[in-house]
């Protein structure tokens, strides 16, 4: 039997922004949506939620009032060299076994993500990554911090370096997470701004919520 608990009050959170926003044109972090930048948006939403809170980003951004963590694989390994670094964070902090990855590009995600997340963690190396909609999340997720070392060397050695190649060497749950209602239609809580057309929609979103 499986009697391992996670200490739901350990979870350090990381936000990923680093990244080129070349569909953007300019760093998604520091973009305003209704006069607030995406990464002071995101900070407030997982602050509540985590023990304590990084940035973690390829190159420090400009003017970041939080913890700063860098990219420590080399290469291009996008989000993945955020997750790695995330997770090599974590092993750093005494008592933790898991940590928290967002994106810095979601402004709407859950409030309780976490909990959420948590909620499927059964051992010590288990993964949890949320879903809407029938599609997968990679970068909400809570990852062990005792897979850091496996998934650097990984991430060096293999060609493809795709967040879901190494998911599916591991044992994953993928946590499904409800539509939110708004004024208007529902909206996917992972809703990502990508592109200028999509600070446009978020803006439309900000509007309608309740
Ligand atoms: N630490 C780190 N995070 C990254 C890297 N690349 C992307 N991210 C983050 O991963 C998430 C998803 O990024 P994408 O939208 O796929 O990539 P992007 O580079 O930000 O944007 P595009 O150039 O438009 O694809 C965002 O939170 C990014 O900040 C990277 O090289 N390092």
């Amino acid at each position: 039997m499986n009697d391992f608990v996670l200490d739901r009050t350990s979870i350090p959170g990381v936000v990923l922004a680093g990244g080129r926003s070349s569909r953007m044109g300019r760093d998604k972090a520091s973009v305003l949506l209704n006069g607030r930048t995406l990464l002071e948006r995101v900070v407030e939403q997982l602050e509540p939620q985590v023990n304590t809170l990084a940035v973690n980003a390829d190159a420090t951004p400009e003017n970041c009032r939080h913890s700063f963590i860098p990219d420590i694989v080399p290469g291009k390994a996008g989000p993945m060299a955020g997750i790695h670094a995330a997770m090599a964070y974590g092993a750093t902090l005494g008592g933790v076994t898991h940590v928290v990855t967002v994106s810095v590009d979601s402004p709407f995600f859950p409030g309780d993500l976490v909990d959420w997340l948590a909620a499927a963690i059964d051992a010590p190396d288990k993964i949890a990554i949320a879903s809407s909609e029938g599609r997968s999340h990679p970068v909400f997720g809570l990852w062990p911090v005792l897979l850091a070392d496996e998934l650097a060397s990984w991430i060096v050695t293999d060609e493809r370096r795709r967040v879901l190649d190494f998911l599916l060497r591991h044992d994953v749950t993928e946590v499904a997470f409800p539509l939110r209602p708004t004024r208007a239609s529902l909206l996917d809580p992972f809703f990502n701004v990508n592109t200028p057309d999509d600070l446009a929609e978020a803006e439309r979103w900000l509007k309608v919520l309740v």
